[in-house]
């Protein structure tokens, strides 16, 4: 019996990221939280024949939504317009991340939290920080999703490499299953995002194309910004990559075996935290790595992909670090104070 609360979950990712949610047989209840039309949602996706009972819950009921949750994902905030940075959303977001957490601290204090809401580099630190004030913060439930990179790596490494080899042996590079050649570490926003080849070689084969597969990973945000012309940003694809995560962490507290997969965490918290630190040159406290799960919560993260790492990914790791430390202050300093906002 897991209970799943989504909260924002009327949205353009809330909405899609609901649906995929009421499929999933290891789902038992399904709580939809959002300031508007949560209502309606949950009664359109109650009449599908799924066994997940669905409810909404009004602007005024978040304790009901969120009392027992064993997971909530968070995808609850403002997204952006052309010209935006995921950082200019701080102002609206951090607020509406705090108040979140604060409510999941007193109602559902051992759920494992999913943050989608932008900016991650700050929300998750948001996240923490609120929870550690409240004397509720356990390491290893907070994980901001950074799986909609991971998709994207794994599509733009499959174009580009069709592209290299004029299709000849296209079907050698089947998107679905990319996830064995490229993943991605580091943040959530521009160049904080490093896609990561496994297989080395392929990086020679990309050739030139090398630096665009990057710019493209790394900005893939802005290309469907400017393609939704003020509409907001990507909510589709968020879905999906909302999902994947969220399925690993369902398996995973089903005592299901899962595959390491990339989240940005608190690292001193984990068990191998200070390790990977150590091996970033950094005392950088979040970062994107692949995660290993145990009952849903991250439990240490891969190191190792960190001595593997190319001369050119090396170069992004460092150029990621200082963005980095600036968002996260910004997100420490909106909880504990010294916040310019
Ligand atoms: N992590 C990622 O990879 C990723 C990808 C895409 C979008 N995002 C971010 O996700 C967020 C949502 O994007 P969207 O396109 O779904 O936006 P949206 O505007 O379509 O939906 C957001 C929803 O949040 C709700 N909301 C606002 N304040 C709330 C509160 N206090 N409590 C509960 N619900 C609240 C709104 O009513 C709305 O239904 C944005 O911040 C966006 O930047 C992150
Ligand atoms: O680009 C955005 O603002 C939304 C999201 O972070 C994305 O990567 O698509």
């Amino acid at each position: 019996m897991v209970k799943v609360a989504v909260v924002g979950a009327s949205g353009g990712i809330g909405q899609p990221l609901s649906l995929l949610l009421k499929l999933n047989p290891l789902v038992s209840d399904l709580a939809l939280y959002d300031v508007r039309l949560a209502q309606g949602v949950a009664k359109d996706l109650s009449h599908i024949s799924t066994n997940a009972v669905c409810r909404g819950y009004d602007k005024d009921q978040i304790g009901e939504a969120l009392r027992g949750a064993h997971v909530v994902l968070i995808p609850a905030g403002v997204p952006r317009k052309p010209g935006m940075t995921r950082d200019d959303l701080f102002k609206i977001n951090a607020g509406i991340v705090k108040g979140i957490v604060t409510a999941i601290g007193q109602y559902c204090p051992d759920a494992r939290i999913l943050i989608i809401s932008n900016p991650v580099n700050s929300t998750v630190p948001i996240a923490v920080e609120t929870l550690k004030a409240m004397g509720k913060f356990y390491p290893g439930n907070v994980m901001g999703v950074t799986t909609l990179d991971v998709v994207r790596a794994e599509t733009f490494l499959a174009d580009y490499l069709i592209a290299q080899k004029k299709n000849s042996i296209s079907k050698q590079y089947d998107k679905t299953k990319m996830c064995k050649d490229v993943t991605v570490i580091g943040g959530h926003s521009g160049n904080t995002i490093i896609p990561v080849i496994k297989k080395k070689p392929l990086i020679s084969t990309l050739a030139s194309a090398y630096d665009e597969f990057v710019h493209r990973v790394q900005f893939g945000g802005d290309e469907v910004v400017k393609a939704k012309d003020g509409a907001g940003s990507a909510t589709l694809s968020m879905a999906l990559a909302g999902y994947r995560f969220a399925e690993q962490v369902l398996k995973s507290i089903h005592r299901e075996n899962t595959a390491p997969i990339p989240t940005y965490v608190y690292l001193p918290g984990i068990a191998n935290g200070v390790k990977a630190q150590a091996k970033l040159s950094t005392s950088l406290e979040y970062f994107s790595l692949p995660a290993n799960l145990l009952d849903g919560r991250v439990t240490s993260v891969d190191d190792t992909i960190l001595d593997s790492l190319s001369p050119q990914e090396k170069k992004l790791v460092e150029r990621a670090v200082k963005e980095l430390e600036t968002n996260i202050d910004k997100g420490k300093k909106f909880v504990n104070g010294n916040s310019k906002l």
